[in-house]
């Protein structure tokens, strides 16, 4: 087991942060159910990453975002990592979204962080606002991952926590103990 690490989720209010994490961790969410606004909630998962290895993740889920309101700041000096959700039936979220990762960056000096990004809600084909190129784009300028899903669809959810978990597991192993002076022959052992 590795060591643990803090992942905050964010996004704008009912995007369907809690719901994303009730149904990856418990499968149990029926969409549509009215929810009470979360406040802040933390999930421990145990996430397997592409290389078998079992990571806990401490997933904060926070209080979705109103017009207007900064994300809280305090989550910069604690998250290892972020998920950033919008809705695809959302333009205004994806906005929102756009807005975070640029405040998510001008903290990676300081740190390193690893920044996923899910645009959920892939099941409201007809009310569709934030188009899948336009996105990916958008992804690929930033550097993130991002991946489409729908609660509906449990699968869905699985690969982007697997990729956080081994990007994750990664950057915290290439920072706590480099060697100085070493070069990688790319066959080393590090398992
Ligand atoms: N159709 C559909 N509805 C979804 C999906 N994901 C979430 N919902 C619904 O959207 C609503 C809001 O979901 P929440 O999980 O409460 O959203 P949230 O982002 O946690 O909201 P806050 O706690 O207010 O920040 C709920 O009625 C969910 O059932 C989805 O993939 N498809």
């Amino acid at each position: 087991m590795g060591k643990g690490y803090k992942v905050v989720i964010c996004g704008m209010a009912s995007v369907g942060k809690t719901a994303i994490l009730e149904q990856l961790l418990y499968g149990k969410h029926t969409v549509g159910l009215e929810e009470g606004a979360t406040l802040e909630d933390v999930y421990l998962a145990s996430v397997e990453t592409d290389r078998g290895v079992k990571e806990q993740l401490r997933l904060y889920d926070t209080a979705g975002l109103q017009e207007g309101v900064e994300f809280p700041k305090h989550y910069f000096s604690v998250a290892d990592g972020f998920v950033l959700v919008y809705a695809v039936n959302s333009l205004e979220s994806f906005q929102r979204v756009e807005v975070i990762k640029k405040e998510i960056d001008t903290i990676r000096d300081k740190k390193e962080v690893t920044v996923v990004v899910l645009g959920n809600k892939t099941d409201l084909t007809e009310q569709r606002q934030v188009e899948t190129e336009v996105a990916q784009q958008w992804a690929k300028a930033e550097k993130v991952r991002l991946w489409e899903v729908t609660v509906t669809d449990r699968k869905t959810l699985i690969e982007p926590f697997t990729s956080l978990a081994s990007k994750l597991s990664q950057s915290q192993n290439k920072s706590a103990f480099p060697l100085p002076g070493r070069k990688s022959k790319g066959n080393n052992c590090d398992n």
